[in-house]
């Protein structure tokens, strides 16, 4: 016999169901059970609420030529909802001596996660810079999980960049992240990691989808096409999680942030971000006196905002008190077309000059505002304003990057 992991964590009533085949080789093949199992976790979600979940084990080749699969519905009211400065109880808030193995903690998000952990007392995390581990190396990432043994990994190691970026090295946008996701997801696995949290983005969605955009959007329709390549590694990254899950009851969950800023974002000239962008562009314009500042494409697209350290806030709550099959939306609820962001980012800077909007450049995705109302009804929500977040960004900016 061959188990995989049992899942099961909340000390609830399960209902417990059990198959048995007895007749040939293909009844060994679990991928129909879970892909059943997979739709029931759905319409469990869809009846009771997003924060019920279907925890599931099977157990094949028991003896010969039987399967046996059993699976267990738990549906989890308070102890979901409670948010962890709330109370704390989750094992993962009370072990403050977990090895915590941050993944890209130099960037915009692994800063932030680390702020956030060390805040809440957490003194064993594992920090590697690129150059000591790159993680596109395979045997390197398994040696290293081999002798360090995380106890919990959160995956913020990506190439990341903006709509230029995106759209000017495909290649490196597709290869790099399903290099680094598939080794860091699978050495998690295989060297015994509880849990790992992936990081995926809100352009996995489709360029039309309903808006606000839910979970189950995901494979409904066609990509924007300026970051359908980083989009798919990304749906890739989310798709692994589920399938070590299903197969191996590995505790791999995915968070999907809305457009981040905050401290230790990029500010290169192309290569970043819009906000991060134009706040350079704006300071650079004030000291130099500059009359204009150009910002591209047409104004119109809408965007959602969430100030890093809200994120962070986020991953780590849902480390503690989520569970679940299906990926979890991050996001503030706010969105602005970049006119209004380019206004207000102007203003926070004090370039008093003109806007002019090179329309040559791409607009992207017309509107992409995140249905947060599950990782709501979990009860964590964004507490940072866009005003108020663009002043602390442009403080630190000051402190640190300004040229
Ligand atoms: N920024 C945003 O608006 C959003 C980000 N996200 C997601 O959040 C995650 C983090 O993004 P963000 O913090 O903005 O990105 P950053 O570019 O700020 O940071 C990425 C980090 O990954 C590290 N890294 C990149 N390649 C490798 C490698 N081969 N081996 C080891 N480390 C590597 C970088 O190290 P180094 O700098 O040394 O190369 C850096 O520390 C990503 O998964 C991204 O998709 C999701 C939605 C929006
Ligand atoms: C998070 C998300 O980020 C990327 O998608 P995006 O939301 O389109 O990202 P962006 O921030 O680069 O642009 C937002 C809007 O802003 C406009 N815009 C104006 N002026 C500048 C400018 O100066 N720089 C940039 N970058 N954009 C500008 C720009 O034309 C666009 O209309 C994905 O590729 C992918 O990385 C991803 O997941």
């Amino acid at each position: 016999m061959t188990p995989n992991t049992l899942y099961c964590r909340w000390p609830f009533p399960y209902l417990f169901l059990c198959h048995s085949n007895s007749t040939n080789e293909a009844s060994l093949n679990p991928y129909p059970l879970t892909k059943f199992l997979t739709w029931v976790q759905i319409t469990i979600q869809t009846l009771f609420g997003s924060s019920s979940h279907l925890l599931f084990s099977t157990y094949y080749q028991f003896p010969k030529h039987i399967s046996i699969c059993s699976l267990s519905l738990g549906i989890f009211g308070s102890s979901l909802s409670q948010s962890p400065a709330m109370g704390e109880t989750d094992s993962f808030f009370s072990n403050k001596s977990a090895k915590i193995f941050v993944a890209g903690h130099r960037g915009l998000v692994g800063s932030a996660i680390v702020r956030k952990l060390q805040s809440l007392g957490f003194t064993n995390l594992l920090l590697r810079t690129h150059a000591d581990l790159d993680l596109t190396r395979q045997s390197d990432v398994e040696s290293f999980f081999a002798d360090e043994k995380p106890h919990y990994v959160v995956l913020a190691a990506a190439k990341v960049g903006g709509i230029h970026a995106n759209n000017t090295y495909p290649a490196d946008f597709i290869a790099i992240n399903l290099q680094i996701q598939t080794n860091v997801i699978d050495s998690s696995y295989r060297h015994g990691v509880n849990k790992i949290l992936f990081l995926g983005s809100s352009c996995i969605y489709p360029k039309f989808a309903p808006q606000p955009i839910p979970e189950n959007a995901l494979l409904s329709g066609p990509l924007e096409p300026t970051n359908e390549w980083y989009a798919v590694a990304k749906i890739a990254g989310i798709k692994m999680c589920q399938a070590y899950r299903i197969q191996h009851g590995f505790d791999a969950i995915s968070a999907m942030p809305t457009n981040l800023y905050g401290p230790n974002d990029n500010f290169h000239p192309e290569n970043s971000h819009v906000l991060p962008a134009l706040m350079r562009r704006f300071h650079k314009a004030k000291v130099e006196g500059a009359k204009e500042v150009v910002v591209w494409g047409t104004g119109s697209p809408l965007r959602e905002f969430l100030h890093v350290d809200d994120l962070a806030d986020a991953v780590v709550f849902l480390l503690g008190n989520y569970s679940g099959l299906e990926h979890v939306n991050v996001g503030s609820g706010k969105e602005v077309t970049i006119k209004e962001l380019a206004e207000l980012v102007k203003e926070v800077v004090g370039f008093e000059g003109e806007l002019v909007w090179d329309t040559s450049k791409p607009d992207g995705t017309p509107r992409k505002l995140m249905d947060s109302s599950k990782l709501a009804s979990l009860g964590w929500k964004a507490k940072i304003s866009l005003k108020d977040g663009l002043i602390d960004t442009y403080k630190w900016y000051l402190e640190n990057v300004k040229q």
